[in-house]
C-alpha cells in the first residue's frame, strides 16, 4: 500500500514510454512531421477535447466533496478556457475554420479513446475516472518535458509546431498537470494492492489508446 501516481506509469512502463516517445511526437519535435498529419491530428484532437471536457464534467457530477468538485472544475477550466481556446486558434492558423470543426467526421481512434474514458467514469468511481484521464493531462505535460530534454528538438521559428509545444510546457498547463498528479498521489496512497491492479489496468488501457491516437494522426486515418 502507499501507492503514488508514479506507480501507475511504472506498472505499464513500456506502453508509457511508447506513448511519450511515439514517432508522431519525435517528428513534431524535429519539425519533420508531415503537415497533413498534423492537420488531421488537430481536427481529431478538437473532437477529443470536447469529449474530454465532458469527462471532467462527469467528474464534477461524481464528486462527493467540495474539494473534489473544485478539482474537477479546475480540470474542466484547463480544457475549456486554456486548451480548447488555443486549439481553435491553432486550427484557424492551419486553415481549419470553425464551420469545418463543427462538421468533422470522427475517427475510430477518437471514438475508442473518448468513449473508453467516459464509460470507465460511468462504470467506476471518481478515482477510476481520474485514472482514465491521467494519461491525457499528465502525459502531455510529460511529453513537453521529454521534447525539451532531447537533442534533436527544434524550437522557435525553425519549427512550425513550436506553438503546440509552447502550450503544453506553459505554466498554466503544467500547473493543471501537477494538480492532477497531487490529487492522484493522495488517493492512491489509500488503495489496496487489489484495487491498485484494477486501476493500473485502466491506466494502461488509456495509455494504449493514446498510442493509437498518435498513430491515427501519422496515418491520417478515419
Ligand atoms: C489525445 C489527447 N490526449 C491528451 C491531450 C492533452 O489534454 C490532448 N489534447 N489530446
Amino acid at each position: 500500500m502507499g501507492y503514488r501516481f508514479k506507480d501507475l506509469t511504472a506498472a505499464c512502463h513500456d506502453d508509457w514510454r511508447a506513448y511519450l516517445e511515439h514517432d508522431f511526437v519525435r517528428q513534431l519535435a524535429d519539425a519533420t512531421l508531415e503537415q497533413e498529419a498534423f492537420r488531421h491530428y488537430l481536427k481529431q484532437d478538437y473532437l477529443f477535447l470536447v469529449h474530454f471536457a465532458r469527462a471532467y464534467a462527469l467528474a464534477a457530477y461524481k464528486s462527493r466533496s467540495l474539494a473534489d468538485l473544485r478539482h474537477a472544475h479546475e480540470g474542466l477550466k484547463a480544457i475549456l478556457d486554456l486548451e480548447l481556446g488555443l486549439h481553435v486558434g491553432f486550427c484557424r492558423d492551419w486553415g481549419i475554420g470553425e464551420e469545418e470543426l463543427d462538421g468533422l467526421p470522427e475517427a475510430r481512434a477518437t471514438m475508442a479513446y473518448t468513449r473508453y474514458v467516459l464509460d470507465t467514469g460511468h462504470r467506476g468511481d471518481l478515482l477510476d475516472l481520474h485514472v482514465a484521464l491521467a494519461p491525457c493531462l499528465v502525459g502531455y505535460g510529460e511529453i513537453a518535458d521529454w521534447i525539451n530534454g532531447r537533442a534533436g528538438t527544434l524550437r522557435g521559428d525553425a519549427n512550425p509546431y513550436d506553438a503546440w509545444i509552447a502550450m503544453y510546457e506553459s505554466d498554466e498547463f503544467q500547473a493543471a498537470r501537477r494538480a492532477e498528479e497531487a490529487w492522484l498521489d493522495a488517493r492512491l496512497a489509500e488503495v489496496t494492492p487489489r484495487r491498485f491492479e484494477e486501476l493500473a489496468t485502466v491506466f494502461r488501457d488509456a495509455t494504449r489508446l493514446e498510442i493509437d491516437f498518435w498513430q491515427m494522426g501519422l496515418d491520417c486515418a478515419l
